[in-house]
């Protein structure tokens, strides 16, 4: 989904709609709390937690169909999307729960990557084409994670 702008306020809200069985609870609040912390590292943005409510960023885990017009596609494939800043919709991120969600290296996708690549989205990020960028399309598994300069300018450059 093509990036149209940006957060017209840095107090940014996420709210966790519901759980992927791969993980424990606690395990899957941690890493989308880090994930959000990758870009509040590098902006005046923060982030707080909702527990009810309309928030910002709705995170939601889905298959297949799951509420807007671009279903998931079972395992592998499509892991995961987020829509640009705005209202409702706009802001909110969807991940595949056909997939096999995980932190390190072993089979199956690091929820922690994938989540702080949608929350670029949600922040108003598009894709980089430069390989070693989280913002570039393509999943690959990085051990000790740290944002490519690509990724830190595309973010400055907006908030
Ligand atoms: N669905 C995607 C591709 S995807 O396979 O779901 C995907 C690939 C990689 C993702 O994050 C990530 C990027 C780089 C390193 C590790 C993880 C997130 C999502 C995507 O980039 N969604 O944000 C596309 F390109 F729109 F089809
Ligand atoms: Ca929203
Ligand atoms: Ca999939
Ligand atoms: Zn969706
Ligand atoms: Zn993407």
């Amino acid at each position: 989904f093509e990036g149209d702008l940006k957060w017209d306020h840095n107090d940014v809200t996420y709210r966790i709609l519901n759980y992927s069985p791969d993980l424990d609870a606690s395990i899957i609040d941690d890493a989308f709390a880090r994930a959000f912390s990758v870009w509040s590292d590098v902006t005046p943005l923060t982030f707080t937690r909702l527990y009810d409510g309309t928030a910002d960023i709705m995170i939601s885990f889905g298959k297949k169909n799951h509420g807007d017009p671009y279903p998931f596609d079972g395992k592998d494939g499509l892991l995961a999307h987020a829509y640009p800043p705005g209202e409702e919709i706009k802001g909110d991120a969807h991940f595949d729960d056909d997939e096999f969600w995980t932190l390190g290296n072993g089979p199956g996708y690091s929820l922690f990557l994938v989540a702080a690549h949608e929350f670029g989205h949600a922040l108003g990020l598009e894709h980089s084409n430069i390989q070693d960028a989280l913002m570039y399309p393509m999943y690959k598994y990085i051990a000790d994670f740290s944002l490519h300069q690509d990724d830190i300018e595309g973010i400055q450059y907006l908030y």
